[in-house]
């Protein structure tokens, strides 16, 4: 059985510029936290700055959310190995084709990152998949999502936690999930709509939670991170 080493909680840095990033990276610990790197922070400022978090010690959440056609993704998925990232993740709509691409573009690294697949964005309820012409409840199209990456060899997926203890009963217990839309009780929503607590999200069988706003705009990051831990079931932070 996997055993799953190095901390749960994965920061999102949502920055737009280095200096933000960093000052926040140095307040935090590699022995309490990963870092998720997304859109706003790589597109502002590169692989660059992916390269110095790395060498702060922090292992690396490359959130890219890829979704192009299969030569574009696994090419993008392939650069993504070279930069060293702990994990890198593609979007399972993009197919079975694409999804087996990323997947097969990974199999000549000696150390490979995680690779997974974001289902429904935490940030979006029922309403919102029908506009885009999906006729499902968001439990049942991530569930669905989740089978289509699971059986294309992927490593998990992103979901809410609130679908975390259906997968892992459908996907099963190696199967990683990966869950945003955390918020400790106080915290509010946001543009997140399904969510849960740390502690929730645990006992409902998450593997990694992914938190932004609620530590990186706390007026003490490190102590948001440590109160999120210590609040955790289980001996594993
Ligand atoms: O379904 C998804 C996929 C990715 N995210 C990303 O996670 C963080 C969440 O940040 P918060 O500030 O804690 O809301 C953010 O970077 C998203 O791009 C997600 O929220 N939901």
């Amino acid at each position: 059985m996997r055993q799953l080493e190095g901390p749960r909680l994965i920061v999102a840095m949502d920055f737009n510029n280095a200096e933000d990033c960093l000052k926040t990276a140095h307040q935090l610990s590699p022995q309490d936290c990963r870092l998720k790197v997304g859109k706003e922070l790589f597109t502002a400022c590169g692989p660059q700055l992916v390269e110095q978090l790395m060498t702060l010690g922090f292992d690396i959440f490359l959130d890219l959310k890829f979704h192009d056609i299969p030569n574009t993704t696994a090419k993008a998925v392939a650069a993504a190995a070279n930069l060293g990232v702990w994990m890198v993740n593609v979007h399972a709509a993009g197919g079975r084709r694409m999804l087996e691409a990323a997947r097969e573009s990974l199999s000549g690294y000696a150390e490979t990152p995680l690779l997974i697949a974001v289902t429904v964005l935490t940030s979006m309820t029922e309403s919102d998949l029908a506009d885009t012409g999906v006729v499902a409840s968001p439990e049942n199209q991530v569930l669905h999502l989740a089978n289509l990456a699971r059986d294309s060899g992927l490593d998990g997926v992103v979901c809410s936690a609130r679908e975390a203890q259906q997968l892992k009963q459908t996907c099963g217990k190696e199967f990683l999930l990966v869950t945003p839309g955390i918020r400790p009780v106080s915290a509010q929503a946001d543009d997140q709509r399904r969510i849960m607590t740390p502690s929730e999200a645990v006992a409902a069988g998450s593997d990694y939670l992914v938190v932004g706003r609620p530590v990186t705009q706390a007026p003490d990051p490190s102590v948001a991170c440590r109160d999120i831990l210590a609040s955790l079931p289980g001996a594993r932070r």
